[in-house]
């Protein structure tokens, strides 16, 4: 079912966001009085001085001159460098004496706060005016908090190998690269490792725009005790990837199925004679791909510069706004973190009435629903578990009275997670 999701900027500001930001701005400026004009170079020699607190912090850069010669630009390119070091440098201290507030925890897992980090990089996004994106901001500040963190030590995440698939993409992109990656066989054992132990969280795809549900993810909820807390958005490009770079030579193309579709209508008009062959992963695709010259994958570009492969077409997926969805998977359920999404599963017996009753409270309640997927029960006989998306945290009042509302219709409700709506 189609999610509804705001616009995204990539790579640079677009000039309707950047009004809405003036405006924002705007606003803020005449409610505190505070000068839009302070520099931020400024206010950094100010925190030397004397410990900043945050509000001293305007974060609004002023233009620079136009026309300054080279040597002038890098020495203040060197001297906004030199601020920066310190502040991070700063910050990790501050991120360091955080953890030891929150007292002697027993691992990394236990220092980790995914609703305080989706605060920190709203405000990333709040006071961007550009030049560069949401998107590049956001990147930036999840590798300094993903940093900040691993000095306790790094998380271990686990997601569906080998190194170079789109899920690795997806847990760089939740939690930096200041982590361990553990690369595993199956979505299965993603889930299995994290219920174990043996995985801090795990990453795994459960929707894509063009294909739909990822069936295998959601089935295992069914079973698994695991918990949803946290969601990643990534934008997929298909390359088609080969050893000698030449279509010509290209007989039998390997990749994941979901790849295949995504790339149907290229395959049929570039290559309507190769063979294709289904694999466990896109990145189990590359690697075999390495090893014949009569072979290619469909892959992201990464898994090309893991397996030296060349670039023989790409981007090839059929819709240029072909993106996936992944789950970050834990063991815990963590606090509101003010712009939540709550994932449910919801037994249900074949009755006339049932959807109704399992929308109803819901709507009763002022809660938007983004997503509704049935799949057998696996419990009985024309049992149904209905896989369920709200706005909102279990915490909230709202959604705890519609939960109480649904358990009288319902045969069993399980919370599969209450974690931030997903970030750029
Ligand atoms: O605020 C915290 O609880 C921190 O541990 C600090 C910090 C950060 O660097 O901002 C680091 C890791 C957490 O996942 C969240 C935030």
């Amino acid at each position: 079912m189609a999610r509804s999701t705001k616009p995204k900027t990539v790579g640079a500001k677009a000039p309707a966001a950047k009004v809405a930001k003036a405006e924002k701005t705007a606003k803020a400026v005449k409610a505190t009085g505070s000068k839009a004009t302070s520099r931020t170079t400024r206010s950094v020699a100010a925190s030397a001085a004397a410990p900043a607190a945050v509000s001293e912090f305007p974060g609004k850069a002023t233009a620079i001159p136009a026309g300054l010669d080279l040597g002038t630009l890098r020495e203040r390119i060197d001297g906004i460098d030199r601020s920066i070091q310190t502040l991070i440098a700063e910050r990790a201290q501050y991120a360091g004496q955080v953890g030891r507030a929150k007292g002697k925890l027993a691992a990394a897992v236990d220092y980790y706060r995914p609703e305080r980090e989706a605060q920190v990089l709203r405000r990333v996004v709040d006071r961007n005016d550009g030049p560069l994106g949401d998107d590049v901001l956001v990147r930036l500040f999840r590798e300094i908090m993903s940093a900040c963190l691993a000095q306790q030590e790094p998380l271990k995440i686990g997601f569906l190998g080998p190194e170079g698939t789109h899920s690795q993409q997806a847990v760089y992109k939740h939690f930096g690269h200041s982590i361990h990656g553990l690369p595993l066989g199956s979505i299965e054992e993603v889930f299995q490792e994290v219920d174990a132990g043996n995985a801090d969280f795990g990453v795994v795809p459960v929707e894509n725009s063009t294909q739909g549900t990822i069936q295998s993810t959601l089935d295992m909820f069914l079973s698994s005790n695991v918990k949803i807390c946290g969601e990643v958005e990534l934008r997929i490009h298909q390359h088609l990837l080969s050893r000698s770079g030449r279509i010509e030579d290209i007989e039998r193309v390997y990749s994941h199925p979901q790849s295949f579709a995504q790339c149907k209508a290229w395959l049929r008009q570039y290559l309507p004679k190769a063979e294709a062959i289904p694999v466990a992963s896109n990145a189990e695709a590359a690697r075999r791909a390495r090893n014949a010259d009569d072979a290619a994958a469909i892959a992201g570009a990464s898994a090309g510069n893991v397996y030296g492969l060349k670039n023989v077409a790409g981007p090839i997926e059929d819709r240029p706004d072909n993106t996936t969805r992944f789950l970050v998977l834990g063991r815990e359920l963590f606090t509101t973190s003010g712009n939540d999404r709550t994932s449910l599963l919801i037994f249900i017996k074949d009755q006339p009435g049932a959807l109704h009753h399992v929308l109803a409270p819901f709507a009763r309640h002022g809660l938007s629903m983004n997503r509704i997927e049935s799949r057998p029960g696996h419990t009985g006989r024309w049992q149904y578990a209905f896989f369920v998306d709200i706005g909102g945290h279990v915490h909230d009042e709202a959604m705890r009275r519609a939960l109480d509302e649904l358990a009288e219709f319902a045969q069993e409700v399980k919370v599969l997670g209450s974690y931030p709506v997903a970030i750029a």
